[in-house]
């Protein structure tokens, strides 16, 4: 655990003193996921709390978030009843039909891992409806097909993009930058959400416990995401596992009223890997179905990738090559759905 001294800037506001003072050791053994309490009424503590949760493990649970209960619900019951629909009607809505790539993405058709040969589960992707220019261009089932459809799943949209809005300054605490220091970044931001449903996977074979052997069938191959940070909900069925610095995977269960949090290759890059984007993926050996929401909150698709100031050193020159946030998530976009498009 670091726990870095605080500084006083003599006015009474504390700051966190930069990530490249500290040993930065990155990734841990961690065996389990904090949880983030953001009722906390210390900023400085909080961001000292996300700061330490990112350096060691890239992914955290966010408690008392303020969405409602009810606006989850109904967009979870929304999954299952678009996922019910007959395969014809979900395939009008391909994702491969769309330039922007939103739309439906059918079992086994996306491969997030290149080492495997296609993830279990099935998708629906969207964007902001008036963000994200040439990205932009959602894709909906027909309204009486799915009545309310539409406008559950954009009034959850608008919910988790206000949380994303709450945590880019906390972010910024936790990095020893000033709070508002994203806020030019994320005029437009280019956030995608999924409805993800991953049905049961056949149970191991008896004497097969968990941790035995590698799993050959995957709900989620094994990945990091590409924006800043993830925002997911996960129904009551486990499956999320996260990869350690000692190669176990750790389970990250869903505790309930919680959204998990986890950084992006983007983050990465602006913290020139100061902070990690953790390995994950998902298995579904529950023998129920599974839904899961998670949503990609990014900058500006303008936006140049640029380690921040406060991750630079002597001793720690810049990492990357600087590439708009744009160029980056569709290069990414590109490989992972390119086996299905060949
Ligand atoms: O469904 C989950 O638990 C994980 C989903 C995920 O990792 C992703 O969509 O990037
Ligand atoms: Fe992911």
């Amino acid at each position: 655990m670091v726990t870095p001294t605080l500084l006083s800037t003599g006015n009474g506001t504390r700051v966190l003193p930069p990530p490249t003072s500290l040993p930065i050791e990155g990734p841990s053994a961690f065996e389990s996921i904090p949880i983030i309490d953001l009722a906390e009424e210390d900023r400085t503590l909080l961001a000292e709390k996300i700061r330490d949760a990112c350096l060691r493990v890239g992914f955290f649970y966010i408690k008392n978030h303020g969405i409602p209960p009810a606006t989850i619900s109904t967009t979870l019951t929304e999954a299952q009843r678009f996922f019910s629909l007959p395969l014809a009607q979900k395939s009008a809505l391909d994702i491969r039909l769309s330039p922007s790539y939103k739309g439906y993405t059918a079992l086994l058709t996306e491969n997030t891992d290149p080492a495997n040969s296609g993830d279990l589960h099935e998708g629906f992707d969207l964007g902001s409806e008036t963000e994200q220019g040439e990205m932009r261009g959602n894709v909906w089932p027909p309204a009486d097909v799915l009545p309310g459809f539409r406008e559950h799943v954009l009034a959850y949209y608008e919910a988790v993009l206000q949380l994303g809005r709450r945590l880019f300054p906390l972010f910024a605490l936790s990095l020893s930058l000033p709070g508002d220091w994203f806020d030019e970044k994320i005029q437009h931001p280019a956030a995608i959400m999924r409805l993800l449903h991953y049905p049961p996977q056949p149970p191991r074979p008896s004497g097969e416990g968990e941790g035995a052997g590698e799993e050959k069938q995957l709900g989620i191959g094994a990945h990091t995401d590409y924006e800043c940070f993830t925002l997911l909900y996960q129904d009551s069925v486990p499956a999320l596992q996260v990869l350690n610095a000692a190669g176990q995977w750790v389970s990250a269960p869903p505790i309930p009223g919680t959204f998990v949090c986890n950084l992006g290759d983007q983050f990465a890059r602006w913290t020139n890997d100061v902070y990690v984007s953790t390995v994950h993926r998902a298995v579904n050996r529950s023998g129920r179905e599974r839904y899961s929401l998670p949503f990609f909150f990014g900058t500006d698709y303008d936006v140049k990738l640029e380690a921040m100031p406060s991750c630079v050193s002597e001793d720690r020159p810049p990492r990357y090559e600087v590439v708009t946030a744009g160029e980056y998530v569709k290069g990414r976009l590109e490989e992972t759905y390119a086996h299905s498009k060949s």
